[in-house]
């Protein structure tokens, strides 16, 4: 009693000295063993909580030292009450896990069955799918009741019998195969049908509401690389999502096609035990259980040995595309590299990268070796048991030779269904993993696009900066009938919320009016067309735009040149089969006057597909963008053109007004060179501190003078 006592009290003393990271002296006796023992098993313990915190602090840029300091603090306080409060059981967070997991496959499987478009289809094809394992079942167990009365005539000489039951054992072999590859292809077409849905259906989510953007943006804030959330992401914290690309591609295809895998070799697996069982246990009783005993002895090993295979295969997965990543960008860079002469970063990178996925792989593959020794001696071992119990009664005449070679194929049958797990544990794996990066996709996908304040870090001013920018579209919502653009009182913070860049800015352009946005660089001339064009929402304010989106063209410093032909460049982003209908002369006019004559003699026609960003200048594609502002099917009314000129010369840029004022184009440009004062009426300059004023072109030639240097 004393001992434990002493015990008690050393293990709360050790707790408290190792909270502050104190190591006890040495102990030498069995109570300072015990305790030691204790003192590391807590480590561990704590280790378990305070790791994953701070994870979840890291990746939700929660400025984690106060809270985690806090948390410190509180476990010096009370440290055997911490671990009783904040470490649930191993098994009770195994099972949460599992259960979490199970959720999560759940909301990724059920539309597929549910949705009204796709419902009818997705039912007709699974329940093909499981009447045809059914019956992959069914043939399996008629064929081990052929091979039994074959093998029973054979030992008893009984030739008639003998060849009818070869003429059945033929035809059974014969009708096998067809079976087998149409359940094959109908399982096939199924998943094909499923990762068709669900990949519409995350690109629908992912398209919707410029989600893209949003969610590149947060790539770009730095939480490239953080990983999706996985098993553990806290629900209140925005998601981080690396490489959405591979999500959509890879991910998906591997989920559908794991998990019918999965789904119909469970189905196939419950029939098959369901039957089987019941012929072996007829046979022989004793090697059922033996069977069940060693195959739930078989599957706790081999789960325990391979606790860490889902972590390890979400993080390769991660890993890899990050790699595939760093080569796109070298491709898509190659001219910026080659003139940097930047290789040997950019090798290193890629290379760092790869050590990355490499280094994982090892720690990967040394896991799947474990496991894999574990159910090969699992398969091995347990060959021995139905020679053994079941040829006795063979020798002793008890049951014929069919019957025992029914046994040892009823036997197999049985074993590799209860092995389910330990045969596919590896590859189950991999499938939780797609499961996390998939779910956490789609719940990014369904997110506010302004996080709540909480998650998303205070800015300046917490209240502006958690609210929106109000955008209002169509002539109805406009102050006044002649207006075409009005800014009231627009503040714009940067998406993270932490800077102010304009603040209470009201602005008023009219039908026809030209405004330059002026500004030293960085100052949020671009950040303040974003807003207005709805795609950053932080701040507070309201835009009120007269022309729908199919009235309003944004032209960047870069145009976006898409894939494809000339021809659905030139139309971007009009697209389907009314481009053909206007025709090559058109099209030769309207680049002729935006200086581009000879464009589509040197590209070879409008179909030519090619890297136009590759192969036309920076000048050529700011044209070839004015060039769609005539070619579009609706009067542009509001042209929003960011440093669109920068790559013209001054004679070029005067064409590009020009044609800009002969169409009664409303502008709001931005840009600081002096050219492109004389093309606008007002000039609205941003100042560092957030403030902003409208002048004349000429009060503000000083500037913009002083700003080109
Ligand atoms: N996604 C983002 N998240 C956080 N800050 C951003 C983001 N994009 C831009 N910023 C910051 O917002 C500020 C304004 O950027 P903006 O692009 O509007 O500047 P600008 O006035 O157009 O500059 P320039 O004349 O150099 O193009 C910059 O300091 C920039 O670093």
């Amino acid at each position: 009693m004393a001992f434990v006592t002493a015990l008690g009290k050393r293990s709360g003393a050790l707790s408290r000295s190792f909270a502050h990271r104190q190591l006890p002296p040495v102990c030498g006796d069995v109570g300072h063993a015990a305790s030691a023992w204790v003192g590391r098993r807590w480590l561990r313990a704590r280790q378990r909580v305070h790791a994953p915190w701070m994870e979840r602090c890291r990746r939700a840029q929660l400025h984690p030292q106060p809270s985690c300091r806090q948390l410190q603090a509180s476990t010096a306080a009370n440290t055997d009450g911490m671990l009783q409060q904040r470490t649930p059981n191993v098994w009770q967070q195994r099972v949460a896990r599992a259960a979490a997991l199970m959720r999560r496959l759940a909301a990724l499987s059920v539309p597929f069955w549910t949705e009204p478009d796709v419902r009818r289809s997705a039912w007709l094809w699974t329940l093909g799918t499981l009447l045809l394992a059914f019956a992959t079942t069914l043939y399996a167990v008629s064929l081990s009741f052929v091979q039994r009365f074959f093998w029973n005539a054979l030992n008893a000489k009984d030739v008639p019998k003998y060849r009818n039951f070869l003429l059945v054992y033929v035809s059974a072999l014969v009708l096998g195969p067809p079976l087998l590859t149409l359940f094959e292809w109908v399982k096939q077409r199924t998943v094909l049908l499923w990762r068709r849905f669900l990949t519409e259906r995350l690109l629908g989510g992912y398209f919707a509401d410029k989600r893209y953007y949003e969610i590149g943006n947060r790539i770009a804030m730095g939480s490239l690389g953080g990983g999706g959330g996985g098993a553990g992401t806290a629900a209140a914290t925005p998601l981080t999502l690396d490489n959405v690309d591979q999500r959509i591609s890879e991910d998906i295809r591997s989920f559908t096609d794991k998990a019918m895998g999965f789904g119909c070799t469970a189905v196939v697996a419950f029939f098959d035990l369901l039957l089987f069982s019941v012929i072996l246990y007829r046979i022989q009783s004793q090697l059922f259980y033996i069977l069940v005993v060693y195959a739930t002895l078989g599957t706790s090993i081999t789960l325990w040995i391979g606790r860490d295979l889902v972590r390890r295969n979400t993080q390769q997965l991660r890993l890899e595309a990050d790699f595939r990543y760093s080569l796109v960008r070298v491709r898509e860079n190659a001219e910026s590299i080659a003139f940097y002469s930047g290789e040997e970063q950019e090798k290193a990178e890629v290379i760092r990268r790869f050590r990355g996925a490499y280094d994982n792989m090892l720690g990967l593959l040394g896991l799947q070796r474990n496991v894999q020794f574990a159910t090969t001696w699992y398969r091995f071992l347990i060959q021995v048991v139905p020679a053994v119990v079941v040829s006795e009664r063979y020798f002793s005449g008890q049951i014929p030779l069919g019957a025992l070679s029914q046994a040892f194929f009823s036997y197999n049958h049985v074993l590799n269904d209860l092995s389910l797990v330990v045969h596919e544990f590896v590859n189950l794996s991999a499938f939780a993993a797609a499961v996390n990066r998939l779910h956490d996709f789609q719940s990014a996908l369904g997110e506010p696009v302004i996080p709540s304040k909480a998650a998303g870090g205070g800015g300046d001013d917490g209240a502006a900066a958690g609210s929106r920018i109000l955008v209002r579209i169509g002539a109805a919502t406009m102050p006044s009938a002649n207006d075409v653009l009005v800014l009231d009182k627009l503040s714009v913070y940067t998406p993270n919320g932490r800077r102010l860049l304009v603040n209470q800015l009201d602005l008023l352009i009219s039908n026809g009016m030209r405004v330059l946005v002026a500004g030293e660089s960085g100052i949020g001339k671009s950040s303040t067309i974003r807003a207005i064009a709805g795609l950053w929402k932080r701040g507070s304010g309201a835009v009120y735009r007269r022309a729908s989106p199919e009235h309003t063209l944004f032209i960047s410093q870069r145009p976006y040149l898409a894939l494809g032909t000339l021809r659905q460049n030139l139309f971007y982003p009009r697209h389907g089969h009314d481009l053909q209908h206007v025709s090559d002369e058109t099209v030769r006019e309207v680049l002729r006057k935006v200086n581009l004559p000879d464009l589509l003699d040197r590209l070879g026609g409008l179909d030519v597909e090619c890297d136009f960003a590759a192969i036309l200048s920076l000048g050529e594609q700011q044209r070839l963008a004015f060039a769609r502002l005539l070619l579009q099917p609706k009067r542009i009314e509001l042209a929003i053109l960011d440093e669109s000129t920068s790559g013209l010369d001054v004679d070029n840029e005067r064409r590009m007004y020009r044609l800009l004022k002969e169409m009664n184009v409303t502008v709001l440009s931005v840009g600081n060179r002096p050219t492109l004062l004389q093309h606008h009426e007002r000039v609205c300059r941003l100042m560092r501190d957030g403030t902003w004023r409208v002048e004349d072109p000429d009060q503000a030639l000083d500037y913009v003078l002083g700003q080109a240097g």
